[in-house]
């Protein structure tokens, strides 16, 4: 079986800066991946590339076997890419947002009653966007991103700035959504959320991938005691802002 993602010496400059230098990835079919940086690490431009909405200056990302530039619309209905809060419809309700998003994949609107429903937004669905709290609006962004039931899900911090009872509630749904069998890849900041979720993580920085493996397998190897350790002992640098 093919992999769900094939990356292979992405590279992407903007002026000097050089975001991503030379960035291989492989994830496997139904994994859990992760990918960890600290600030300007090159995460969010590696996960552009990957989905296909930032064109690499050179190297090749192949997503369920196929290319991912230039933009492939077949590929586009197999995945779900989480946009953030601020691309929602202005001032549309919960339930009109998702409608939107399900007619532009041509799903219908039970299914998009359905997806609020897993997300527990049943009775937010009357309520407009920019009402909604942090982490409300978070869930929907990701019902939104899964409403035409894709194979490849990409999330890019998703839980960032939530409280902790609504991250362990998103931690919930995307262990759900992984374990129907989706290939689930996010960015995140939180090595505790590393620990908890992934499969395999890739520790990122200037621009490169340092290591990847199984959170426990890279604590092991490098004799620390927790994925916050191995980050620091590779980076160099605490992960928090
Ligand atoms: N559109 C852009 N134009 C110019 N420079 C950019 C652009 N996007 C990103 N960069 C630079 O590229 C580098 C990598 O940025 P990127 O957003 O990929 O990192 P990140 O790991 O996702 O960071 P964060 O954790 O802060 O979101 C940074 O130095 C950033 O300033």
């Amino acid at each position: 079986m093919t992999a769900a993602i094939k990356a292979e010496g992405l590279r992407k400059r903007y002026g000097d800066v050089r975001a991503v230098d030379g960035v291989g990835l492989t994830v496997g079919r139904g994994e859990f991946f992760g990918i960890l940086g600290p600030n300007g690490a090159g995460k969010t431009t590696t996960l552009e590339i990957l989905e296909g909405l930032r064109r690499p200056d050179e190297g090749t990302a192949e997503l369920l076997g196929q290319s991912s530039w230039p933009r492939n619309p077949d590929l586009l209905k197999r995945i779900g890419v989480q946009l953030q809060a601020s691309a929602f419809f202005e001032k549309l309700t919960a339930r009109e947002q998702i409608h939107t998003f399900a007619s532009l994949y041509g799903v219908g609107p039970e299914r998009a009653d359905a997806m609020l429903e897993t997300v527990g937004l049943t009775e937010k669905a009357g309520t407009r966007e920019d009402q909604l709290s942090g982490g409300q609006a978070q869930r929907l962004s990701i019902a939104c991103a899964l409403v035409h039931d894709p194979e490849l899900v990409f999330l890019d911090e998703p839980t960032t700035g939530l409280d902790p009872q609504a991250r362990r509630n998103l931690w919930d749904l995307l262990r759900q959504i992984n374990s129907e069998g989706r290939t689930v890849v996010l960015t995140t900041h939180y090595m505790d959320e590393a620990e908890e979720l992934c499969d395999r993580v890739a520790v990122m920085d200037a621009g490169r991938v340092l290591r990847t493996g199984p959170p426990r397998e890279l604590v092991a190897e490098l004799g620390v005691d927790s994925l916050e350790d191995v980050f620091l002992q590779l980076t160099g640098r605490e992960y928090r802002e």
